[in-house]
């Protein structure tokens, strides 16, 4: 019986799941989709469901390996969970509403079910600990600081993934490299040496582009504005976690799928916003990192969204982008594929994310040290 680690991703629309030997490709994977719709219990009897079956698989479960979003300032590495490391990570859900109490949901489930199987957390925090330090500063007063009040990033999981698979494809993987994660949450990562230098994300799970639900950055003008009317923090907090973003402004549906098969001017409106403020924050850290030597798309519309990646990459003509249209519309998130041409000064890549391995690799390096 092959020795396994069963990776549980409780995302923002989504349970994803995985079985992964210590190498070689996951012996079973999944996805619920659809959970933010069904209701709170929705989450719960989908791990029920996952625990059961399992067993079923023939694998020797070695750990659950849990993608947790926020580590805060504690939990900069994977580390073992019990109920106490719960209880200080319940502390940050405020911070990532429509994540940090599912992934914590999740381990407090397996924990109980299975009180002996090592629960391991993953954090996607973690990856931006090399961020410098006036990426993690807030323009605020600088006694607030020391309350936690600073960028932290997200994504991380699915950056570190993209940052160990690139230098296997590129030799420029080393350089000057923009990440962009647009899936329902979605974010940009510069790398630089393989490092995360800069991202969109910071404090919450709200900073920077536009998502699904959630707003991105905002002018806190509108906030302070709301509040004077009297809309209470849940209030605020509705409205810029789940009733903003590509759902909001179309007034449709948080899906790139449905509003792109949408004749509706306002689905078209919504694509349109979500694509300039990529736009905007990609030049904005192409201008950190002093130019670009490569690009990766990844995530549910960096992967499969050919309309998209074409809109940003003739954007980014200005830096020497040139994408090859054949290869960006045949890239469909099955492999990584490269859609630059010979004559482009940026190579661009699409790497289908597997936030799973890094998670389950994470708990093995733990459990078991080469
Ligand atoms: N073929 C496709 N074309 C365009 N968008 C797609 C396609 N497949 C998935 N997506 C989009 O990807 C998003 C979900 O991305 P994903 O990374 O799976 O989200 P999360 O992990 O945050 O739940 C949705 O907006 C969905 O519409
Ligand atoms: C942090 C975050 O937004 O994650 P996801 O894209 O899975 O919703
Ligand atoms: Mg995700």
């Amino acid at each position: 019986m092959t020795d396994a680690v069963l990776a549980v991703n409780a995302g923002s629309s989504s349970l994803k799941f995985g079985l992964y030997p210590r190498q070689g490709a996951a012996l079973w994977t999944g996805q619920i989709e659809g959970l933010e719709a069904a209701g709170d219990t929705a989450f719960d009897n989908a791990l029920q469901r996952l625990l059961h079956d399992c067993t079923q698989r023939g694998a020797r479960l070695v750990a659950v390996a849990h993608r947790i979003v926020h580590g805060g300032d504690d939990f900069v590495a994977p580390c073992r969970l019990d109920a106490a490391a719960l209880r200080r990570l319940r502390r940050l859900e405020p911070l990532a509403p429509l994540h940090q109490p599912h992934n914590l949901d999740g381990v407090a489930a397996f924990l109980q079910a299975r009180p002996q199987l090592p629960q391991i957390g993953c954090f996607d925090t973690a990856f931006h600990a090399t961020l410098p330090a006036l990426e993690r500063l807030l323009p605020i007063e600088r006694t607030l600081a020391a309350q936690g009040l600073r960028r932290y990033g997200f994504h991380g999981l699915s950056y570190h993934y993209l940052a160990q698979t690139l230098p296997q494809h590129s030799a420029r993987a080393g350089g000057r490299v923009l990440l962009a994660h647009l899936g329902n949450g979605a974010s940009l990562c510069a790398l630089q040496g393989g490092r995360s230098v800069a991202t969109t994300m910071g404090f919450s799970a709200l900073e920077g582009l536009m998502m699904g639900t959630r707003s991105g950055s905002l002018d806190p003008g509108v906030l302070l504005h709301l509040l004077r009317q009297g809309w209470s923090a849940d209030a605020l907090e509705d409205l810029l976690y789940r009733r903003s973003g590509l759902k909001g402004v179309s007034g449709l549906s948080a899906d790139m799928r449905t509003l792109r098969a949408s004749a509706e001017p306002a689905a078209a409106q919504a694509i349109a916003l979500f694509t300039h403020r990529v736009l905007r924050e990609a030049g904005a850290l192409a201008a950190l990192l002093g130019g670009l030597d490569a690009i990766a798309f990844t995530g549910g519309i960096g992967e499969h969204d050919a309309r998209l990646r074409a809109d940003v990459l003739t954007g980014l003509a200005h830096l020497g982008v040139r994408h090859d249209a054949a290869a960006n519309h045949a890239a469909t998130g099955d492999a990584v594929r490269p859609l630059h041409t010979a004559d482009s000064a940026v190579e661009v890549w699409v790497v289908p994310t597997d936030e799973g391995r890094v998670a389950a690799q994470s708990a093995f390096d733990l459990l078991e040290p080469r």
